[in-house]
């Protein structure tokens, strides 16, 4: 969710153009993949193909006029043999347990990459936070808290922002989990306002780490930024500041698009108004008159296409006819296997998610450290460790990807797998 709350009412009817297939199976098959080339055994891909723990429950909810709602909520826990497990919380109407499950998965891939002491793990619940006031979202956040407060906890599972939810969600989270725990750390959350124990740079890392990625991926392809015309699919906390980054740098943002459709112009568009305009959702395509369909704009050609919306988005039944140099995974399973299959004949390189989009988990870390510690970084500090982090995740997975002779997707999974089965075999789990 983008970066504060006002109590706003969208009323506007939602396209829904996302093609959104089951993510679950896109996990184990490109898991499947890599543990083939590993030559792992079969017990591997049983231990990591679900969630070690995963809690759904219940959460009634008074509303504004005096019924009693109840919402459905998730909680999974992918695999804490590394360390406690991390992941954010998403509020949506489409949240399913596949894809909470999907996504604790797709953290423990990014935790493994990027070598941080962590397992994955991932909320959600089932609701339209667009559609509630800000006291049915504050009551709906501590419900939850409640509900999944005896498997959670700065040592056991450390929630996070993700889709439509933002810094406001996790305070009155962490001020839920206070009244329960007493005084705990506030590591219990992370991505919280920084006047409460968050770090600097977490609101914008994810887009920093993106970035990083392209910088280094364009590196590789002698691309220089200046004049690449870039397409960014979402308008929210992670696609505008990239929008805003990529702007600064010079690259032509021709396209953006939000929930309600996109709007284009060749001749670039000017990110800063775009970002004073939205509104807390992400949204500001229903400021113009001419608009295009979310499914339009994937189409339109450009240099590089973000995908940073939903889950989905790029199937077989568009692939053919996206037309880009480079698809960069923001949003979490932007791309599916048969797509990305396709994209590659294109040749079409795809930069995944498990590694490009990893800077918001990275940060989070960051900010876990500095709870723990009771010291705080400067946002330069932070930046620095973010980057060397997001560069160092490229490099091994440019290698492993050339090693395997196999694509970034199933060579950033490797990596993933790796660092999952040694701290798992350790631990008496499996045998690889
Ligand atoms: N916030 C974070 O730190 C991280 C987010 N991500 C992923 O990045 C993606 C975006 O997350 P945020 O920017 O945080 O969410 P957000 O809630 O701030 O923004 C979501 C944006 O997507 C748009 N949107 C929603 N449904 C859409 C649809 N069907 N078609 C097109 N646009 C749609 C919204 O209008 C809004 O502009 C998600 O996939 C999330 O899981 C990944 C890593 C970290
Ligand atoms: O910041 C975090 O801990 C998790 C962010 C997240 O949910 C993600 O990377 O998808």
């Amino acid at each position: 969710m983008a970066d504060s709350i006002v109590e706003s009412k969208n009323q506007m009817v939602e396209r829904k153009e996302g093609i959104q297939d089951n993510p679950l199976i896109e996990f184990h098959s490109i898991l499947k993949e890599a543990m083939d080339i590993l030559n792992y055994p079969d017990e591997v891909f049983e231990l990591l193909k679900e969630p070690l723990r995963f809690l759904e429950v219940k959460i009634p909810v008074r509303m504004d006029d005096h019924t009693t709602k109840i919402f459905r909520g998730f909680r999974a826990q992918h695999n804490d043999a590394t360390g406690p497990t991390k992941g954010g919380i998403r509020f949506h109407t489409d949240v399913t347990p596949e894809e909470v499950k999907a996504l604790a998965g797709w953290m423990s891939m990014k935790c493994g990459i990027t070598g941080l002491p962590y397992g994955g793990a991932k909320g959600g619940i089932v609701c339209d936070p667009r559609t509630m006031s800000l006291q049915e979202l504050e009551r709906l956040s501590r419900g939850y808290v409640r509900a999944i407060s005896q498997i959670v906890g700065p040592t056991k599972d450390i929630p996070a922002p993700d889709v439509y939810t933002n810094s406001q969600i996790m305070a009155w989270m962490l001020d839920e989990y206070n009244f329960i725990r007493e005084f705990d750390n506030p590591g219990f959350i992370t991505g919280k306002p920084v006047a409460l124990g968050g770090s600097k740079g977490r609101e914008t890392a994810t887009s920093k780490g993106l970035l990083y990625t392209l910088q280094k991926v364009l590196e590789v392809k002698n691309l220089p930024i200046k004049d690449l015309k870039i397409i960014i699919q979402g308008f929210g906390n992670v696609g505008s500041h990239l929008a805003l980054y990529l702007y600064e740098l010079g690259a032509k943002i021709v396209g953006i698009s939000d929930v309600l459709g996109g709007i284009y112009d060749e001749k670039g568009l000017d990110i800063p108004y775009l970002m004073d305009s939205r509104d807390s959702f992400g949204v500001v395509t229903n400021l113009f008159k001419k608009t295009i369909s979310n499914q339009e704009l994937l189409e339109k050609e450009c240099d590089v296409l973000v995908p940073a919306a939903l889950g989905g988005q790029i199937t077989k039944r568009n692939a053919e006819k996206i037309k880009c140099q480079i698809v960069l995974e923001a949003a979490n399973g932007p791309t599916t296997k048969e797509a990305i299959n396709i994209l590659e004949e294109k040749e079409i390189l795809v930069v995944p998610d498990i590694l490009a989009n990893s800077g918001g988990v990275i940060v989070s870390y960051f900010e876990w450290c500095q709870n723990n510690q009771g010291y705080y970084w400067s946002e330069r500090e932070v930046d620095e460790k973010l980057k060397e982090k997001m560069e160092t995740s490229f490099e091994q997975i440019l290698h492993v990807s050339k090693k395997y002779r196999t694509n970034l997707k199933v060579a950033a999974y490797i990596v993933g797998i790796q660092a999952l089965a040694e701290t798992s075999q350790l631990r008496g789990w499996i045998k690889i």
